[in-house]
């Protein structure tokens, strides 16, 4: 066991974002986050991350009630890269990934060798060798999206939370980086708009809709043509894949002159 949310709820004004969650996250797994725009992925993650306290229900790393749990141990072992981070500061490639390293450094100790080792494998994981020295500046969405994940992983994390990671990232560095996720021996949880990309990668799904889990479970289980209409409104023919047999979605044209329903929110 590694997060275990408890029935977790937050709410802002008079709308509930997150309604009775419960969810299970496990060590070497991947829990892909599904869910229309709105439908309450980012808060959960920040509730998962810490971030947040949710107004009811409790959230528990190996066991531990996260509210215990000091900041520093908590940014110990969980990394969170969020969808808009940003870097206002004039810093490198190298000095933002170094960042990573701030909750394990304590005032008194000097930069060592198992910082360097972590700073440099993050880079490499993250395929930055060439851009190490590149200002923060120059770079493209979808690079500064790559320096955040090599942030996070240069925190060596056990717990990896990503927050629509592939958003900015051309079609290689997105079935990379999924790969990458994959291959880690964390407990990741991700939030994705690419169904595919989610059937392939991830080892279980959970599918929200207006702060409520919908569905989950394999994406096998969970990918289906129902639940695509439901949930997404969207028409779509599900087949396992002939290359790596999880389910792959074919999505159908709108028919002319049917209006399509979009997914209701709250
Ligand atoms: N701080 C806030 N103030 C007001 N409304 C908020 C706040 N945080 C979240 N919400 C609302 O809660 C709902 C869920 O938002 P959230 O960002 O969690 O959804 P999401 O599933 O991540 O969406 P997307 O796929 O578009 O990123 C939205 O309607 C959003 O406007």
């Amino acid at each position: 066991m590694s997060i275990l949310a408890d029935n977790i709820s937050w709410r802002i004004g008079k709308k509930t974002v997150v309604d009775g969650v419960s969810l299970r996250a496990e060590p070497g797994k991947v829990l892909g986050l599904l869910g229309p725009n709105g439908s309450g992925k980012t808060s959960l993650l920040r509730i998962l991350s810490g971030l947040r306290q949710p107004h009811e229900g409790s959230v528990r790393l190996d066991g531990t009630d996260m509210r215990t749990i000091g900041r520093r141990a908590l940014a110990q072992r969980i990394a969170f890269v969020e969808q808009h981070a940003n870097t206002t500061a004039d810093l490198c490639v190298i000095d933002v990934v170094k960042l990573g390293r701030f909750p394990h450094r304590s005032p008194f100790a000097g930069w060592g060798a198992a910082d360097e080792a972590a700073v440099n494998q993050a880079i490499s994981r993250a395929g930055l060798e060439h851009k190490r020295h590149d200002r923060w500046q120059s770079l493209s969405g979808g690079e500064r999206q790559r320096v955040h994940i090599a942030r996070a992983l240069a925190q060596t994390p056990t717990e990896l939370l990503l927050d629509e990671p592939t958003n900015h990232l051309d079609i290689h560095h997105q079935i990379s980086l999924l790969q990458l996720i994959s291959s880690l021996s964390l407990t990741c949880i991700v939030s994705l708009h690419d169904l595919n990309h989610a059937a392939m990668f991830c080892d279980r799904l959970i599918v929200m809709n207006q702060g409520r889990i919908v569905a989950s479970g394999s994406p096998e289980e969970v990918m289906t043509e129902r639940l695509l209409r439901d949930v997404f409104a969207v028409d779509a023919r599900v087949e396992a894949s002939p290359h790596h047999s999880r389910p792959h979605v074919q999505f159908l044209p709108f028919q002319p002159g049917v209006a399509s329903a979009s997914p209701h929110r709250g």
